[in-house]
C-alpha cells in the first residue's frame, strides 16, 4: 500500500496519512498538482513517455468544442488508464436510487409536501445503498433536470468505488462527517459545508464520524457555476477563493475491489484488482471542490421590501434558457433583517420553478415550527405557499427594529422542471400529513373599510 499527497511546490512528497487533506483555493481555476515531484508533464499534455511510467488521460466535462469560458477538462497522469479499472459489467439494483423520468402511477406530486428527517434505521448503509431519492425532475437521458436525495450513511465503502455518468453531485451534509477519496484528491465534509463531485469522477466515500445524513442534488445538466453578480459587482455572495479543490493524492493498492457505475439511471458493477484512485498528478479545471457555507456573504434589502430569493444563490446550473436555471442552489443563512415597514418573511407566492427545501440547522423564518433540521419540503411548479399562520401573525405585528436572524441555515434546490415524488418519498419517508394545515387560520381580514388590519 502506498498513498501519497502533495501540493505542487512542496519539497518532499508527504505520506497521505489522510488526517488533514490539503486544498487549493479557487472555483473553476486551471489547477495543477502533483503527488510526486516531476510527475506532471510541463508544456504539453501527451509526451511520448510520461515520468514514472504513468499513463496520460483526459477527462472531458464539457464537449470538446464548448465555448472557452465553459470548457472544462482535466489531464490525469495515472498508474493505469481507466480502461484497466473496469472489466465486464453486470447490472445491479439499487432500488432506492431513482432517476428521471420516474413518475410512479399511484403517486401524485401535486401538492405542498413536508417531511420530518428520514430516520437512521438499524441497517448498515453505504453511500450507494443509503441513497434515498425523494424527487426527480426532467430527464436523465437528455441531460436536463435533477434528482433530490437524502443519504443515510453508516458504513464506509471498502475496496469499492463509484462514478456517475448521469450527473454532478452536490452534497449537503446535515449530520456526521464524510470523506470523498476521489481520483483527483481527498475532500472531507461536515454539516454547513458542501461538496461538488463532477460527473464521471471515480470516488469512494468513507464515514469519518457517523451516522451521516444529508441532502444531494444530482444535476443531470450543465455544471453548477457561480451566478453572475450583476450590479452587486465583483464581491459578496459566494467568492471564488473560498472554494477548495484537493491536491493530487493517489493509491497504489492491489486488492480485489469493485467499481459501480451509474449510467442512464441504471447501475452496473465490475470486479477490478486494484484501486482506481491512482492519479499521481493532474492539471485542469474539471475537478471536485468543497465550500464552507459560512463563507457565503448575503446581500439583501437594507431599506424596505423582501427581494426575490435569487439574491441568495450560491451556485447555478444553467439550462440553456438565459436566466432560467436547470437548478439554483440557494442558501438561507443567518443574517440581519432591517427592512422598514415591511412584511419581512418570504411573501406568499406561486412559482413556475419548483422549490425543494432542506433544513441543515436551526429554524426557518417562514416556518418556525415543523420544518426541522434534516427535514425537507417541496413546493412544486405553480403550487401556492408562504409563511404559516404563526409566522404571518408574528411578522405582521412585530416591532420592526434591526433583527438578527440567528440559528438558521436552510437551502433550496430550485429547478425549472416539475419535481415528481418517488414511492419512497410518498410512502416510506416521514411525510407530514397535516402540512397543509399550517395555513389554516389565515382568515379573511378584509371588511370593506380602509385602514391596516
Ligand atoms: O418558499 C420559500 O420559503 C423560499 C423562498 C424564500 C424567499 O425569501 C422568497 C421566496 C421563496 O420562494
Ligand atoms: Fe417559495
Amino acid at each position: 500500500m502506498n498513498e501519497h499527497a502533495q501540493a505542487k511546490g512542496m519539497a518532499t512528497p508527504r505520506a497521505q496519512s489522510a488526517a488533514v487533506p490539503q486544498y487549493m483555493p479557487g472555483f473553476g481555476n486551471d489547477f495543477e498538482t502533483e503527488a510526486l515531484p516531476d510527475a506532471l508533464p510541463q508544456g504539453m499534455n501527451s509526451p511520448q513517455k510520461v515520468n514514472y511510467g504513468l499513463y496520460g488521460e483526459q477527462l472531458s466535462g464539457t464537449a470538446f468544442t464548448a465555448p472557452s469560458h465553459q470548457n472544462e477538462r482535466t489531464w490525469c497522469y495515472r498508474i493505469r488508464p481507466s480502461v484497466r479499472h473496469q472489466g465486464r459489467f453486470e447490472r445491479i439494483e439499487l432500488p432506492y436510487w431513482k432517476s428521471a423520468p420516474h413518475m410512479p402511477q399511484d403517486v401524485t406530486s401535486l401538492g405542498q409536501y413536508r417531511w420530518d428527517p428520514v430516520p437512521q434505521g438499524d441497517a448498515p448503509l453505504t453511500w450507494l445503498t443509503g441513497m434515498r431519492t425523494m424527487t426527480t425532475a426532467g430527464d436523465v437521458n437528455t441531460q436536463s433536470g435533477m434528482a433530490s436525495h437524502i443519504y443515510l450513511v453508516t458504513e464506509s465503502m471498502v475496496d469499492a468505488y463509484f462514478y456517475s455518468a448521469d450527473g454532478e453531485m452536490l452534497v449537503v451534509p446535515q449530520e456526521g462527517r464524510l470523506r470523498f477519496s476521489t481520483e483527483l484528491g481527498i475532500i472531507d465534509v461536515a454539516p454547513q459545508e458542501i461538496a461538488l463531485i463532477p460527473r464521471g469522477l471515480v470516488y469512494r466515500v468513507e464515514v469519518l464520524e457517523g451516522p451521516c445524513r444529508g441532502f444531494v442534488c444530482e444535476n443531470y445538466g450543465q455544471k453548477f457555476e457561480l451566478p453572475g453578480r450583476g450590479p452587486i459587482g465583483a464581491n459578496c455572495m459566494a467568492n471564488r477563493r473560498d472554494f477548495k479543490t484537493p491536491v493530487a493524492a493517489f493509491e497504489d493498492r492491489e486488492v480485489p475491489s469493485t467499481i459501480t457505475v451509474k449510467w442512464c439511471g441504471q447501475f452496473h458493477q465490475s470486479d477490478i484488482g486494484q484501486s482506481p484512485l491512482d492519479v499521481v498528478a493532474w492539471h485542469g479545471n474539471y475537478a471536485p471542490c468543497k465550500y464552507d457555507l459560512r463563507n457565503y456573504c448575503p446581500v439583501g434589502s437594507i431599506l424596505f421590501d423582501h427581494p426575490d430569493p435569487s439574491i441568495y444563490t450560491v451556485l447555478t446550473a444553467p439550462s440553456g434558457v438565459e436566466g432560467t436555471a436547470n437548478i439554483d442552489f440557494v442558501l438561507f443563512r443567518d443574517r440581519w433583517n432591517v427592512a422598514e415597514d415591511t412584511f419581512r418573511p418570504p411573501w406568499y407566492h406561486k412559482n413556475v420553478m419548483s422549490e425543494l427545501m432542506g433544513n441543515i440547522h436551526g429554524q426557518y423564518d417562514a416556518k418556525p415550527q415543523g420544518f426541522v433540521p434534516g427535514g425537507m419540503s417541496l413546493h412544486n411548479c405553480m403550487l401556492p405557499h408562504g409563511p404559516d399562520r404563526n409566522a404571518f401573525e408574528g411578522a405582521s405585528n412585530a416591532e420592526l427594529g434591526p433583527q438578527k436572524l440567528e440559528n438558521t441555515m436552510s437551502f433550496m434546490f430550485e429547478t425549472r422542471f416539475p419535481q415528481h415524488l418517488t414511492e419512497f418519498a410518498a410512502k416510506e419517508a416521514p411525510l407530514q400529513d397535516d402540512y397543509v394545515d399550517c395555513w389554516d387560520g389565515l382568515e379573511k381580514k378584509f371588511d370593506g373599510t380602509p385602514g391596516k388590519k
